[in-house]
């Protein structure tokens, strides 16, 4: 099957799938327009020849000619009635195309991996299937045109024919430059679409700067309005540009299209005065014929747009189907139960980002038992996070392998093993949601253990009302503190109950009771815990050290053990403890 066909195939399958019944109405009621149409047809041909073979009596003139004109005036009102239901019925199924296109977008975008979206490739992909999700009702729409157009043109040429035969070959000679020119626009179209998408995904990123309320203080702080502004106009200028040279490029094409068009129809024009001229045809053939020609010539400088319209859905959802295709993933190991954690070891585990040709984490080995909390320290961009995002099960390593209780992660079903893990991300989110449905998240939420989450993050009793909505942008939400923030995320890691708490930075926003209340909390948990910060006081504490150096782990020990050994741990620690000593100075003023 050839691609367009395959891609039409698929947009109807598709629109099967999203509204049956909805497609059967969109197929059915063009059929029966053409039907209606043909009727039409052949009453005009009596109406032509009762007025042609008039009576004397105008009386009998009028009674002979009554009953056809009534017919047409009836099949006029039911095409315009079919026509209005069929608008209704397009729009309602490009709705659930939509809506059944978004469904199977979103579950691709979720099976990638974390990883993939350090692709600049994934997101134009992402943008170009997630505009494509109404080409399916598009190649419906543009099939039942076409479909309309051609029983209308074979109920047409069967008139002309039966008329003049001569005519019937000679009227799809006008249709060829018609399909070809159609075909090249929409091949030019998707060319120019896809080679934008980069330039329209800054755009976009532009955009949201200007709009979105995360943004917004900064973008005033700085003053940065005017100048985001500019980026984003110069951006459409040049979109403007590569469309204004599509726009040159198509119109060379449609304008030659249009002149060989006007030179076949009028070819078949001559050749009906020729065969008036010599006699070879009545005068009400002749004038019927006329019409039907008139009317075909229409239907063929008409077949343009259902045609480019097929051919640009074709060429659109070929790329929605490979973006959907790429986005499967390869089944887990359903048969390998994830047992409660009892150790977890990165087994000479290396990690590449795939914009950076170094590593990020190089051949780390290290154990985290159960039950013991475990740091990880150093200096900004040494892996400390990668590491965390490591034990999570958020990347996969690029060599090497983390085991949980000895068995690969890559051996694990992905999502049971995520739902052994709380993670509080240094870059976590607030949902415009409740308080409760932002630390259960899911939804049956057990208020109960939602208040214990809300306590063990340091809320007192009643500070957060569960029911409070968050997210001042939408409709009575308001806004928490960024500590409250961060608390909210910590009790989300801690609702679900998790074997492994990966907390990076959890304490960076807290103030300094809070901070305290929950380390005491973590020790008291006895949960397995891996953090990940900056504040040595916080991390003296932690059953086992590991400080990180350019990805590798360079000491490890107990605090007592680092501070002993006198190395970079030591340093680190003596320098943030005089910080908080009497007297210090950051030196000579
Ligand atoms: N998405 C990414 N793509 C490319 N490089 C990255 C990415 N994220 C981090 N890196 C790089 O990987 C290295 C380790 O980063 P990582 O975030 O793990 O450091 P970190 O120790 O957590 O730093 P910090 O203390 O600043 O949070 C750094 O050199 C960083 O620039």
């Amino acid at each position: 099957m050839s691609p367009a066909l395959a891609a039409v195939s698929e947009g109807v399958r598709l629109c099967r799938r999203a509204a049956p019944r909805l497609t059967l109405v969109a197929v059915a009621v063009p059929l029966l327009q053409s039907a209606l149409l043909g009727a039409q047809l052949l009453v005009l041909r009596n109406f032509a020849g009762a007025l042609l073979s008039a009576p004397a009596d105008r009386g009998a003139l009028l009674a002979a000619l009554a009953a056809p004109a009534l017919l047409i005036v009836a099949t006029l009102v039911a095409l315009a009635v079919l026509d209005n239901a069929q608008t209704i019925v397009r729009e309602l199924l490009t709705e659930r195309v939509r809506q059944d296109a978004a469904r199977r977008m979103h579950a691709a975008i979720a099976a990638l991996d974390l990883v993939d979206f350090d692709y600049p490739e994934t997101h134009d992909r992402v943008l170009r299937a997630s505009t494509t999700d109404f080409r399916p009702a598009q190649v419906v729409r543009a099939l039942t045109t076409l479909a309309a157009m051609l029983l209308r043109g074979a109920v047409l040429a069967a008139f002309v024919v039966t008329l003049v035969p001569l005519l019937l070959p000679l009227l799809l000679v006008p249709a060829v430059p018609v399909l070809l020119v159609a075909r090249a626009l929409a091949g030019d179209r998707h060319r120019l679409t896809n080679r934008l998408t980069p330039l329209e995904r800054r755009r976009l990123y532009f955009n949201r700067l200007l709009t979105a309320r995360e943004p917004a203080a900064e973008v005033r702080a700085f003053g940065l309005g005017a100048y985001l502004a500019a980026r984003f106009d110069e951006l459409s200028r040049a979109r403007e540009t590569e469309l204004r040279a599509l726009l040159r490029r198509q119109w060379r094409r449609m304008l030659l299209g249009q002149a060989a068009f006007a030179l076949a129809v009028a070819g078949v024009l001559a050749v009906l005065a020729w065969l008036f001229a010599s006699g070879r045809a009545d005068g009400a053939a002749l004038i019927a014929a006329g019409v039907g020609v008139a009317q075909i010539a229409a239907l063929v400088g008409a077949l343009g747009y259902p045609v480019g319209e097929l051919s640009e859905a074709a060429l659109f959802l070929g790329d929605q189907r490979a973006f959907l295709e790429s986005g499967r993933v390869a089944p887990t190991h359903h048969d390998v139960p994830v047992e409660p954690l009892k150790r977890l070891d990165f087994d000479r585990v290396s990690f590449r980002y795939p914009t950076r040709d170094e590593a990020a984490v190089e051949r780390v080995s290290l154990t985290v038992e159960g039950g013991q909390i475990v740091a990880f320290v150093g200096a900004n961009g040494s892996g400390k996070t990668t590491l965390a995002k490591l034990a999570g099960a958020l990347f996969e390593p690029t060599d090497g392998a983390v085991r949980w209780n000895g068995t690969d992660l890559r051996e694990l079903d992905r999502d049971e093993v995520r739902a052994r893990i709380g993670i509080v991300f240094q870059d976590f989110q607030t949902y415009a949601d409740t308080v409760e449905a932002n630390v259960a998240l899911l939804p049956g939420a057990d208020p109960e253990r939602v208040a214990e989450a809300l306590a063990g993050a340091g809320f007192a009793e009643g500070e957060l009302d569960p029911g409070r909505l968050i997210g001042p942008e939408h409709e009575g939400g308001t806004a928490l503190s960024g500590g409250q923030e961060q608390r909210l995320a910590i009790a989300r890691a801690m609702y679900r109950g998790a074997d492994l708490l990966i907390l990076d930075e959890p304490t960076s926003s807290l103030d300094a009771r809070a901070e305290h209340g929950l380390l005491a909390h973590l020790r008291r948990a006895g949960r397995t815990t891996i953090l990940v910060s900056h504040r040595l006081a916080n991390v003296a504490e932690a059953d086992r050290i590991f400080v990180l150096d350019g990805g590798r782990v360079i000491e490890e020990g107990d605090h007592r053990a680092l501070m002993a050994a006198g190395g970079v741990y030591h340093e680190l620690y003596t320098l943030q403890a005089a910080l908080y000593s009497d007297g210090f100075s950051f030196g000579p003023s």
